[in-house]
């Protein structure tokens, strides 16, 4: 089983070393499977249970102060199944399995997908907060949690252009050095700290692909706002040909359908890393924004590219 994982494309993170052990430990988890759509999820619930990315356990929080996740899983014979807008669960990834195994839908969202959870013996009502997202909530002046013009006027400033801090555009820009200024002049959608950090996992076992991606989403954005991760072709696509899984400016990755991107050159014959570097070019060519891929090819090559300053990944390799 081959596998590669990523931890988001964003901003340079706190604790590098830390996170690329957590990323070695998920990649090698997948690896130790012998069908692709458990080492994808495996390997995503080793990153989902770790507060340092942006999945599970320390998401990124909404507007009116709740977390959602988000998670999309696909296999090569084009099986999906995704569920989005999940307070209280951890394991998205196992919902959006949940919903490829046992529905006859693709896509199932917020408090049906959770009750459906429930149903299935998978854990809801988990505390997602973590101590960093609890003191960045606590840091911010938020809008009352019940008024969503008042939350629509707050985030419009801060949603992708600034910090979870709430610093302006022209904040940013300033001479002064933010705390983070390893983001300081990049584009808009960089500058978060905790915008990168969402997951994801693509393997193959000789034969057969999967990928899958989770996320809380990013900070500042309105209550209910779902980015692309758990819409197929987006956030997450595999074909016969290629498992991809992307992460970044969500609504950007959206509009392109990047990870579909990414499989149609394989399909018209580059291989992992080659397609992955040209669906980057035309992303950025596109949209001006900032984001990154994962991607493995029925050849076993892998793949990735970002624009962004980071995005970790990690790979494992195990023969069965
Ligand atoms: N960090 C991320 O990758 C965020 C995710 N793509 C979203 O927009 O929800």
């Amino acid at each position: 089983m081959q596998v590669l994982v990523h931890g988001g494309a964003g901003s340079a993170p706190d604790d590098p070393e830390g996170r690329q052990e957590r990323l070695e430990r998920a990649a090698d988890s997948g690896a130790a499977e012998t069908d692709p759509v458990d080492a994808v999820e495996s390997a995503v619930r080793v990153l989902e249970s770790d507060p340092r990315f942006n999945a599970g356990i320390g998401s990124a929080v909404q507007s009116d102060g709740a977390i959602r996740t988000d998670a999309g899983l696909m296999t090569d014979d084009r099986s999906v199944g995704a569920a989005c807008s999940m307070p209280g669960v951890e394991r998205a990834v196992s919902v959006a399995r949940l919903v490829l195994e046992e529905t006859p839908h693709g896509f199932v969202s917020g408090e049906h997908a959770v009750a459906l959870a429930d149903a299935y013996g998978i854990e809801t009502g988990v505390d997602l907060w973590s101590d960093r997202t609890r003191e960045r909530w606590a840091d911010l002046e938020t809008p009352p949690a019940d008024d969503p013009r008042a939350q629509l006027e707050w985030i419009r400033e801060r949603y992708g252009q600034s910090d979870s801090g709430g610093r302006t555009n022209s904040d940013a820009d300033s001479t002064e050095p933010p705390a983070d200024h390893d983001n300081a002049g990049r584009g808009p959608a960089s500058r978060g700290p905790t915008d990168h950090d969402t997951v994801g996992a693509v393997a193959f076992d000789g034969e057969a692909l999967a990928a899958a991606t989770s996320t809380g989403g990013r900070w500042l954005a309105l209550a209910g706002r779902v980015g692309d991760v758990p819409q197929v072709g987006s956030g997450f696509y595999c074909s016969p040909a290629a498992a991809v899984s992307a992460t970044g400016a969500g609504e950007d990755i959206a509009r392109v359908t990047l990870s579909r991107r990414v499989a149609r050159h394989v399909e018209r014959g580059r291989d992992a890393d080659a397609a992955a570097e040209l669906a980057l070019e035309e992303f950025a060519e596109l949209t001006g924004s900032t984001a990154g891929v994962i991607a493995i090819d029925a050849r076993g090559t892998l793949g990735s590219a970002y624009n962004s300053v980071a995005m970790q990944t990690a790979s494992a390799t195990r023969r069965s």
